[in-house]
């Protein structure tokens, strides 16, 4: 999909908010959108959704999209259930298979049990898992996703983390937009910035550092006891039985052991391994 000379502005004479946009979506990639509030992100993901038009230029070889906004349309009267079928077959599915794969994703999101709520009834977690899960269920050519992490659990957040890689490895596009800016950190193809109505170009966070990293088990206090917060390096956490067992990159090892031997009550460090990612089954990256 490409957008030639794309600008947008609401109301003649309005100021533009985007101007002279050139920029393609390529296909199997995922784009991070980012920009300062109100420079223009929601604006741009709308255009590239198709559910705006450009006030100028002109946007071509669109593939099936599918847009999960920033804010779900919960007049809508319809339940969970009916308007996933109903945007299913929005979609090209037929009845049976939009209702089956509205079915499926609500039960991936833990929200089965909602199938037959009234949309506007919904909790704003449960409504954002509908929104997310109409985004998934045709399988779109471009998946557009603006926040639609806000208000997702983990596991919901996770899962969703997972269905856009998987978007893109069958070949689909995403651009997201989202507020933390390690979402999917090491998957964007590349980072675009909004600002004074133009596209820029901007590095993304890379993933994970590879290189050496270090496990550390330690035991929980007599009584038990939270982690400290703020643990350095933000390492990869297992619970254990009265215990957890902590994956951190190298460079950071001394300062999280520091951390957990200076915490209130004390943990007790049961072991201390160091790992290195050339040795098969030894990378224990998540
Ligand atoms: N429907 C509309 N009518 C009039 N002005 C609008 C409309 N939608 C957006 N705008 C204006 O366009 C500009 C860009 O808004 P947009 O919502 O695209 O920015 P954003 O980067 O997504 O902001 P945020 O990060 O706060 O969500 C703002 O000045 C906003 O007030």
């Amino acid at each position: 999909m490409r957008l030639m000379g794309v600008g947008r502005r609401y109301g003649a004479g309005g100021p533009w908010v985007l101007r002279d946009i050139d920029f393609e979506v390529p296909a199997g990639t995922l784009l991070r959108i980012e920009g300062a509030n109100g420079s223009g992100k929601s604006t741009l993901l709308r255009l590239l959704a198709g559910i705006d038009a450009p006030s100028a230029g002109r946007i071509v070889d669109r593939p099936r999209t599918a847009y999960v906004p920033e804010r779900f349309p919960a007049a809508l009267p319809f339940t969970a259930l009916g308007w996933l079928t109903h945007m299913g077959r929005i979609h090209g599915l037929g009845r049976a298979a939009a209702a089956a794969a509205g079915r499926d994703w609500l039960e991936r999101f833990g929200a089965g049990g909602h199938a037959r709520t009234p949309l506007a009834e919904l909790s704003k977690g449960t409504s954002q898992k509908v929104a997310v899960a109409q985004g998934l269920l045709g399988a779109p050519g471009l998946l557009v996703l603006d926040e639609a992490w806000t208000g997702l659990d983990r596991a919901s957040r996770a899962l969703l983390d997972d269905a856009v890689r998987d978007r893109v490895a069958a070949g689909a596009s995403v651009v997201f937009v989202d507020h933390d800016p390690r979402r999917l950190a090491g998957a964007a193809g590349a980072g675009y910035r909004v600002e004074a109505g133009r596209l820029t170009r901007v590095p993304v966070p890379a993933d994970a550092p590879a290189g050496p990293r270090v496990r550390i088990e330690a035991q929980a206090p007599p009584g038990g006891a939270h982690l400290p917060p703020d643990l350095p390096g933000d390492p990869h956490r297992e619970s254990l039985p009265g215990a957890v067992r902590l994956t951190v990159a190298a460079a950071h090892s001394d300062a999280l052991l520091r951390s957990l031997l200076t915490a209130r009550p004390p943990w007790h460090i049961r072991a201390v391994t160091a790992l290195d990612p050339r040795t098969p089954g030894e990378d224990p990256r998540p």
